[in-house]
C-alpha cells in the first residue's frame, strides 16, 4: 500500500486549538490540524514550518512533540507526526482551509474530524 508522511501543528493559544476544515477532496469539511506532507531532504521540523507559513503564513515556535499516529484510509498508510506549537501575537490567515476555529479543550469534540485525527485529538484531551 503507499504510504504518506506528514507532519501536523496542534497550535496552541489562551488554552485553545487550532483546528482548520478541508475545503475540497474526499475529506472535503471534516477538520484537521494543519501541516502536510514532509517533502524529499526536509527534517520534520523544516517541513511544519514550511506547511505552516504556506497554509496560515504565520511563523511558529515547535514546542513538543505529542504523538505519531498510524493510520490505514483505504488508498494509503498514513504516518502522522503532530507536534504542539505556538505562535506569537500574530493571528493565522487562512489561505488554503474552508474554515478555521480556535476551540478549547473540552469543545475538541465539537467537529467532525479526519478519521486519523480521532486518536490526536483523545491524546490531547487526555495530555494537556
Ligand atoms: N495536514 C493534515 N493532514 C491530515 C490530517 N489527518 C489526516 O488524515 N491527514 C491526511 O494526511 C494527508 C495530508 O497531506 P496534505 O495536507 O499535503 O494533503 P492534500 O490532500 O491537501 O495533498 P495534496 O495537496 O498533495 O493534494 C491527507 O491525505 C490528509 O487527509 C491532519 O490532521 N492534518
Amino acid at each position: 500500500m503507499k504510504r504518506i508522511e506528514v507532519v501536523a501543528a496542534i497550535i496552541c493559544r489562551n488554552n485553545k486549538y487550532f483546528a482548520c476544515q478541508r475545503g475540497y477532496g474526499e475529506f472535503k469539511d471534516f477538520w484537521e490540524f494543519p501541516g502536510g506532507k514532509i517533502e524529499p531532504g526536509e527534517s520534520r521540523e523544516e517541513a511544519l514550518k514550511r506547511e505552516i507559513r504556506e497554509e496560515l503564513d504565520l511563523s511558529i515556535c515547535l514546542d513538543s512533540f505529542l504523538t505519531t499516529v498510524e493510520y490505514d484510509y483505504p488508498n494509503f498508510h498514513l504516518t502522522m507526526h503532530c507536534f504542539l506549537c505556538s505562535i506569537d501575537s500574530q493571528d493565522p490567515i487562512i489561505k488554503e482551509h474552508e474554515n478555521a476555529r480556535w476551540l478549547l479543550k473540552e469543545q475538541l469534540h465539537s467537529v467532525q474530524w479526519l478519521p486519523a485525527d480521532i486518536k490526536v485529538v483523545e491524546t490531547l484531551r487526555g495530555s494537556v
